[in-house]
């Protein structure tokens, strides 16, 4: 346990990426902006970080947002009354590095301290800070696993219940405060590249990796044609359920940053990338050049956007509530509200409907979001086949599919509360549809 702190800097290099981690909760509980958001400004908290100082930064932000409710848990017999936020906050964020990153008690709690002591609005409470750091971290490492696991909000947790039922959102929520492995599709199945990133085979095809990995490090990250790219295993699925085929003229309606554009790709399709926003889709340019693979690229509304000619098939991965994304973006649950719902399933109702007239006769088109709210998926595909007469589910097949995923419409939900055992998965509605217009 840390003893008596003496204030001192345990090593600027320490202490900085602890700053810039405190800057980010701040603003993630203080202004409820998003921590993707953060990161990315030129003049963010991790703006003129070394790489290493980055991801240690932001590693420890997320632990922190994770285990906020433990933390406060366990300062709450220690604090006579809620400390200001940005004191509260370094309280929460030294408990998590101790107690859930297994950082030594005696460094973390100096750093503490003299991040308290060097600004003016904390600067009074540093002698508060270190000790109820002291005492709350006395015995704490054999309590800390028994404390109860952060629960989602109401406005998620209450409809998220009345799906699937509590014991499920309470596996959820497990699996939301372990975080989320490192997962990379592969350009093409190699097993010598499988071997040399260390990665295990999940169903489906895409590789396995444990959450620390340096992504830079790994085999294959730099050179003109890399093999892999950075996709969580739920969301590889989509486009392994639509199964393209060489040669066939697909759409990626919501491309950015990528992922499923290069899968398309890397299939052999014709692909054309559609997203409102230019910024995200020079992401798509760089991880196309990155992996060596070619779409075209347009940055156009999809509910306005129309091709020379019918397509063999879409890929609609909507704009959501992204609520199936909490282990890798544990501050939505902070920020987010649920009052843009309504709004959005509105819009995936009108990218649908788009979508729909794209096709050719017989085209398939892809329906996916990374929400757990029925609203935004299961419920989503039944109102579109019900304005669509031509449309009809193509019922999921292939060898991977694990039985609890299907859902009775014919699609596939998946929840971060599957796959416990391999590390879990993102939450992801999907379905296949075909348009065959002499049906309607
Ligand atoms: C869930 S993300 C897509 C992720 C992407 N499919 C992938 O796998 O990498 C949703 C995307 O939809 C885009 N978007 C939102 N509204 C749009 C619209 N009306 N037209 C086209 N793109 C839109 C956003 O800019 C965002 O990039």
């Amino acid at each position: 346990m840390a003893g008596q702190t003496t204030g001192q800097d345990t090593g600027s290099g320490a202490v900085a990426p602890r700053r810039a981690a405190l800057h980010l909760l701040d603003q993630v509980l203080g202004e409820r902006r998003l921590l993707a958001e953060l990161i990315a400004l030129p003049d963010g908290p991790l703006a003129a970080m070394q790489p290493s100082a980055r991801a240690r930064a932001q590693r420890l932000a997320l632990t922190a947002l994770r285990n906020i409710g433990r933390a406060d848990r366990l300062l709450g017999p220690h604090l006579r009354k809620r400390p200001p936020l940005p004191v509260h906050n370094i309280l929460r964020l030294a408990l998590a590095e101790v107690l859930a990153e297994g950082e030594a008690a005696h460094g973390v709690v100096n750093s503490a301290v003299t991040i308290a002591r060097s600004s003016p609005g904390t600067a009074a409470m540093a002698g508060l800070v270190n000790a109820v750091l002291r005492r709350c971290l006395e015995g704490a490492e054999g309590r800390w696993n028994e404390l109860p696991v952060q629960e989602l909000p109401k406005w998620l947790r209450r409809p998220l219940i009345d799906a699937y039922g509590k014991p499920a959102v309470q596996g959820m929520e497990r699996a939301h405060l372990a975080g989320a492995p490192l997962d990379l599709t592969l350009k093409q199945e190699d097993h010598a590249l499988t071997q040399a990133l260390g990665a295990a085979t999940l169903p489906g095809g895409s590789l396995r990796l444990p959450a620390r990995v340096q992504v830079s490090d790994l085999p294959g990250y730099t050179g003109p044609d890399a093999g892999w790219w950075v996709q969580d295993a739920a969301a590889a699925l989509p486009v392994r359920l639509l199964d393209p085929r060489p040669g066939e003229r697909i759409a990626d309606l919501c491309a950015a940053p990528g992922g499923k554009t290069m899968q398309l790709a890397a299939a052999g399709a014709t692909v054309t990338a559609v997203d409102l926003s230019a910024q995200r889709m020079e992401r798509v340019r760089e991880n196309l050049r990155r992996t060596g693979l070619e779409a075209d690229l347009v940055v156009a509304d999809a509910t306005q956007w129309r091709p020379a000619a019918p397509l063999d098939a879409v890929v609609l991965d909507a704009p959501c509530s992204a609520t199936g994304t909490i282990r890798r973006h544990p501050d939505l649950p902070f920020v987010k509200d649920g009052s843009e719902i309504s709004a959005l399933v509105a819009l995936q109702a009108r990218l649908l409907d788009h979508a729909v007239g794209l096709l050719r006769d017989g085209g398939r088109l892809v329906f996916c979001t990374c929400s757990l709210l029925p609203e935004e998926g299961e419920a989503q595909a039944l109102a579109a086949l019900k304005r669509h007469p031509g449309l009809q589910i193509l019922p999921a097949c292939a060898d991977w599919i694990d039985p609890q995923w299907r859902s009775p419409e014919g699609g596939l939900r998946l929840r971060p509360d599957f796959w416990p055992d391999r590390g879990g998965m993102d939450g992801f509605y999907m379905v296949v549809m075909q348009w065959t217009p002499e049906a309607s």
